[in-house]
């Protein structure tokens, strides 16, 4: 086996391998654009081999490899080879085999797959230790004799402080999650998994795959990645594009569905009514209402003649039209081209050819006809008419629920209307109805469980020729519409036949934090399975203070001087004064130390969390001890929970550190 001064040499071939990658790439930019043999072709490979050498030369400067594997003579494939396993692949000299294999290979999967018990024909396993760029250490798993051992670089790893954007986990993938990485493109899947078992991991790692897998296909139709807000979006931004990964569409289902500003705010109830399934069916029939019946025939005029549909016929071909569901405004025009067609063929019995331009001069003059019988729609002017009047709601929606959504003061038209949030998905609604929408090849929801049912059907609008990666956690769910259990959920989502997988070891939160964890989650009513923590360090420190700004600082203040990230998480009306104190009491806020409002720490982490006033915390909302469970769950190493009001729940108290008074 390598020693560790032949491993630092390998290092220095691969430095040699991306510089060579670089150089060939850069040579293409120039040959793909003289050789490209059209000018279109010419961009898109010119466009093409540009984006690779930048992406090369920007390169971070990080270990080109983590891992080794060494197959013994009993592997029918690999027979006494042995590859090197990195964030991406590294051609090797003069056409040779790669000196770096991709962690997404079919051979890379030994890597996080191969056990004692079933070594899949690796007689060894090498895990690299790195500081920086340099490496510092290797542990080696003699998997075919039996020999596997708990890994230190890989508790490190899972260990080390947070600072800054959420990192990869490529080098210390878990089997089970490796399962959900690799699972095929075709596949469906929900993942629940209590707090920081990695499920945001998963689903971007997943993206990777994907495109590594199924590059051709997916760089046609798309992959996006839907987050709960921009702060999360900000956090995990940065781990596709280290994986390589630059064409991942990353967005909130508001962006997305965002054609319209949001510049109204619901009331509770009325978001309530608008987010409900049965919104689906008030929009179809509204919309399908503005449907009517031919009364009369059509005729068009034509130089000396004049075509002419009778109503019977007329009738047919819009009932025909309606039963075949297609979209509506689609709907609209192949009535058009129906009636065209039997004009055209009148025309024809009178010797005459109806060519392209007979045709399309015949549909324009049908126009105010099927103005009158399938009018063209737009999607404001129809939500519009609905919060203004939602009387043809009735009787799919309650005398009360059609009042919550009325408009108290409706707008003179559309143009002028100001929308909600919630309209925005309504509005996507009525356009998913008009016309069909861009489809992606897959879509990976995050936070899944927070999504309304008129939401989920906006994502599966996206998806129904595609595939989608669930992500969520049901004891998470914080909104009033939060899914209770994820076959329904699914459903809604257009993929009922998607299997629900569990991960349940924690990589975030210590076992001190993840005992209260799971005692609160026994009061939450959801059925899920509790977290088991993989880390064993970590502190939890309770601490009763007479006032609460004071006692937060004292408290930040000694957890600045511990190593990594710190958020201080408190009731959304806490936030404000606590970020006054901190900053009148010298504390810098910055990249280490940020107060985060309890509704927008969902998906985050920090090394250290400061969780001031779990009683306000709670009271601030209905689902408030779920948003508690949240922000509990924050904590990477140590957790202080700072309370001058009595907890809410008995969870802290049992097994944890406690200091009382004095602050
Ligand atoms: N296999 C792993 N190796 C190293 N770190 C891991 C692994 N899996 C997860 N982690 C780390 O654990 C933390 C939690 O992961 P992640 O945010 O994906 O969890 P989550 O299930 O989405 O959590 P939550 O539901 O609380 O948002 C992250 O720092 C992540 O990098």
């Amino acid at each position: 086996m390598a020693t560790l001064d032949e491993e630092r040499r390998y290092v220095e071939q691969c430095g040699a391998g991306l510089r060579r990658m670089l150089d060939a790439a850069r040579d293409n930019v120039i040959v793909g654009e003289s050789v490209a043999g059209d000018r279109y072709s010419a961009e898109r490979l010119g466009r093409h081999l540009k984006s690779l050498a930048k992406e090369l030369s920007e390169e971070p400067e990080g270990p080109p490899f983590f891992g080794r594997l060494d197959f013994g003579g009993d592997s029918a494939e690999h027979q006494g080879r042995s590859y090197h396993i990195g964030r991406r692949h590294i051609t090797g000299e003069h056409g040779g085999p790669p000196v770096v294999i991709d962690w997404r290979a079919p051979v890379s999967r030994a890597f996080y797959r191969a056990s004692a018990r079933d070594p899949l024909g690796v007689e060894v396993r090498r895990r690299f230790g790195w500081a920086g760029t340099t490496l510092t250490s290797f542990e080696d798993e003699r998997l075919a004799q039996g020999e596997q051992t708990e890994s230190r670089i890989l508790a490190a790893e899972i260990e080390r402080p947070r600072v800054g954007p959420m990192r990869d986990i490529v080098a210390t993938i878990q089997p089970e999650q490796d399962d959900l990485v690799r699972a095929g493109l075709e596949e469906s899947i929900c993942v629940q998994g209590a707090p920081g078992t990695g499920k945001t991991a998963v689903g971007l790692h997943r993206a990777a795959f994907l495109l590594y897998a199924h590059r051709q296909r997916l760089e046609r139709s798309g992959v996006l990645v839907l987050g709960p807000n921009r702060a999360f979006l900000g956090y995990i931004s940065a781990v596709l594009p280290a994986l390589g990964e630059v064409d991942v569409e990353q967005t909130t289902l508001e962006r997305l569905l965002g054609t319209v500003a949001v510049t109204a705010t619901d009331s509770p109830a009325a978001a309530l009514v608008k987010h409900d399934a049965r919104m689906a069916e008030v929009l179809r029939k509204i919309l399908y209402g503005r449907i009517s019946k031919p009364v009369e025939p059509v005729s068009v005029a034509d130089g000396s003649y004049r075509w002419r549909v009778g109503e019977d016929e007329l009738r047919r071909i819009v009932d025909d039209t309606r039963r075949d569901g297609m979209p509506y405004a689609i709907g609209r025009e192949r009535v058009r081209a129906r009636i065209t067609e039997l004009m055209r063929r009148q025309a024809e019995l009178r010797g005459r050819t109806g060519n392209a331009v007979w045709t399309r001069k015949i549909g324009k003059a049908l126009t105010p006809f099927l103005d009158e019988i399938w009018p063209a729609v737009h999607p404001e002017e129809l939500l519009c008419a609905l919060l203004s009047d939602p009387g043809p709601a009735a009787p799919i929606l309650t005398a009360d629920e059609r009042a919550a959504i009325t408009w108290a003061r409706p707008p003179r038209g559309y143009r002028s209307a100001k929308w909600s949030e919630a309209d925005l998905v309504l509005l996507d609604e009525i356009a998913g109805l008009l016309e069909r929408p861009r489809g992606y090849g897959h879509v990976i929801v995050d936070e899944a469980q927070d999504l309304s049912p008129m939401q989920c059907r906006a994502v599966a609008r996206r998806s129904e020729h595609g595939s989608i990666t669930v992500l969520g956690d049901l004891a998470q769910g914080t909104t009033p519409w939060a899914a209770a259990s994820w076959p329904r959920h699914l459903e809604l989502l257009g993929k009922p036949a998607a299997g629900v997988v569990a991960l349940t070891t924690g990589f975030r939160v210590p076992a001190v934090v993840v005992g209260p964890a799971n005692r609160l989650l026994a009061a939450l009513d959801v059925d899920v399975p509790a977290t088991r923590s993989y880390r064993n360090d970590g502190r939890l420190l309770v601490t009763r203070v007479t006032e609460l700004e004071k006692g937060v600082v004292a408290v930040t203040r000694e957890a600045l001087t511990f190593e990594g990230s710190i958020g201080v998480i408190a009731a959304d009306a806490d936030a404000g004064p606590l970020t006054d104190a901190l900053w009148n009491g010298g504390l810098d806020l910055g990249e280490r130390l940020s107060v985060v409002p309890a509704s927008m720490a969902k998906g985050l982490e920090y090394d250290h969390v400061v969780l001031a006033e779990p009683a306000a915390i709670v009271e601030a909302e209905a689902r408030g001890l779920n948003r508690l469970y949240v922000a509990l769950t924050r904590a990477v190493s140590r957790l202080d929970v700072v309370h001058s009001r009595p907890l809410p729940l008995d969870v802290f108290t049992a097994g944890s550190g406690e200091r009382t008074g004095g602050r």
